[in-house]
């Protein structure tokens, strides 16, 4: 039905489970010469394909796959001189390595519901047992990154086919987070 569609390499062949006893891996850049590299103690949660044109993609991804694992829990661990801001003015402090562009890790340090989490790319590590993407997320934004809107169609039915939900914001559990934090702040939600 939907061939011809790539969205990532790690799903585009189907998704692999998840292992529950996982404890955790190192993530490596691409420089072959002193690659940079992030230590994340445990599993992380939340793993989803992104179309947004800020998460770093390998060559040929429609989609990124990103995850999140308490900011406590990751450790840049070499090589971090290497490491610079992408956009200090966005949310996601993502953290790349100047010279091959990979993203190692992105932590929300701002007053947020996403506050002590950090954004990080399983694929960039060689343990296998990362939780696995739970769901699609920031699907019509791929058009930003340049796809034409008529493949929209057949992008939405090939993340379907291999099970994953298609949404054009967060997972409903992630936009009640930002939701309920905003409830909070406001004054609306007293508990
Ligand atoms: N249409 C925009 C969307 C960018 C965006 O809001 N991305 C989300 C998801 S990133 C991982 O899930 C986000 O929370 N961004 C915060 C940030 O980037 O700091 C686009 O495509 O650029
Ligand atoms: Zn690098
Ligand atoms: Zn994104």
């Amino acid at each position: 039905m939907s061939e011809g569609v790539r969205l990532h390499p790690a799903i585009d062949g189907g998704i692999r489970q998840g292992s529950d006893t996982f404890a955790g891996g190192t993530l490596v850049c691409h420089c072959l010469d002193k690659p940079v590299k992030v230590r994340i103690e445990g599993q992380v949660v939340h793993n989803h394909a992104c179309g947004c044109t800020k998460c770093w993609k390998p060559e040929g991804a429609t989609f990124s796959i990103v995850a999140v694992a308490p900011t406590d829990k990751v450790k840049v661990t070499e090589n971090g001189d290497k490491l610079a801001v992408v956009d200090p003015s966005a949310l996601i402090q993502r953290h790349a390595c100047k010279v091959c562009g990979v993203h190692m890790h992105g932590p929300v340090e701002r007053d947020h519901a996403f506050k002590g989490l950090t954004f990080v790319h399983t694929e960039l590590s060689r343990e296998t047992g990362w939780q696995a993407p739970q769901f699609a997320a920031f699907v019509s934004s791929v058009i930003e990154g340049g796809v034409h809107p008529s493949r929209m169609g057949a992008i939405r039915g090939r993340i379907r086919e291999i099970g994953l939900e298609p949404y054009d914001c967060l997972s409903p559990p992630l936009m009640d987070a930002l939701a309920t934090f905003a409830a909070r702040k406001s004054g609306v939600l007293k508990d």
